[in-house]
């Protein structure tokens, strides 16, 4: 389980194909996350005080989209509260198989984790149950558009008193030079991280069709139509935020 680096699009491909959460991209998935999302450790670890401070006593703590589990493993490392869950969702077997490993080595070098399960499976499907935390980390922006307030709504319903939603994503900016800037930022964030042009590029046109930013205004008025009362950003970096939503 060492952290392949990624060179998915590191040569020239005829046509690039739709970005996919499939095994060339698992076995990546650590390196490519850390080069290409700026301040990702910084929410990974945030993320664990934060669903400290709002877990619940015998509630469940959901990880949506959770990739290779690294939330979930924050969440378990931070959180003490009696008798909560780690739920774990994807629905991408190539990561919900990686996920269960990097899980037993974390319960293997750590003692008094929460306990954790995995569901591989559409989180627009999920039946939730009474949940204190909420996390969709760099998820919703992978949900179509459509479905993403009827998703929101859901999660809030299911949320007890006392509990948030901890959103983060890569923002879109209604203002053409803010946008301009910042994607300009990223982009030299990630050749500082050893992408190179091509890569940049061709990365950049697989997710075109698969992963759609909102604005922060968007966020903030979806949120509030799903039924949440107060949406409070705690962390941005370039075009990369992380917002809390309390019921
Ligand atoms: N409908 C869906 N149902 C379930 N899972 C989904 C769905 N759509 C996409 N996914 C899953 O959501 C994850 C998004 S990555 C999250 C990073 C992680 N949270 C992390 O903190 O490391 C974000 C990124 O790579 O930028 C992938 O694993 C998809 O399979
Ligand atoms: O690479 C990008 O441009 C991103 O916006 C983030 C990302 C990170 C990992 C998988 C898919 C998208």
């Amino acid at each position: 389980m060492t952290d392949s680096p990624d060179r998915i699009y590191a040569t020239p491909q005829a046509q690039v194909s739709d970005f996919a959460f499939n095994e060339d991209v698992v076995r990546v998935f650590p390196d490519m996350i850390k080069r290409s999302v700026p301040g990702y450790p910084t929410i990974v670890e945030n993320l664990g005080v934060l669903a400290a401070q709002f877990a619940q006593p015998g509630s469940a703590l959901y990880d949506l989209g959770c990739s290779l589990g690294a939330v979930t493993q924050a969440m378990r490392r931070h959180v003490r509260s009696e008798g909560c869950r780690v739920i774990g969702v994807d629905n991408s077997a190539a990561m919900v198989t990686r996920c269960h490993e990097y899980l037993h080595a974390q319960d293997s070098m750590f003692q008094e984790l929460l306990p954790y399960e995995l569901i591989e499976g559409d989180i627009l499907a999920l039946d939730f149950k009474p949940a204190s935390v909420v996390a969709l980390n760099f998820t919703l922006q992978f949900i179509e558009p459509e479905r993403r307030l009827e998703l929101l709504t859901r999660i809030r319903q299911s949320l007890l008193p006392g509990g948030a939603l901890i959103l983060s994503e890569k923002l879109r900016f209604e203002d053409e030079a803010e946008q301009a800037l910042l994607t300009d930022l990223h982009i030299a964030f990630k050749r500082a991280n050893g992408y190179s042009e091509l890569e940049i590029a061709q990365k950049r046109s697989a997710l075109e069709n698969v992963m759609k930013p909102d604005s922060l205004q968007q966020h903030r008025e979806r949120l509030l139509a799903a039924g949440f009362r107060q949406v409070t950003p705690w962390f941005q970096c370039l075009n990369f935020a992380s917002l809390v939503a309390l019921p």
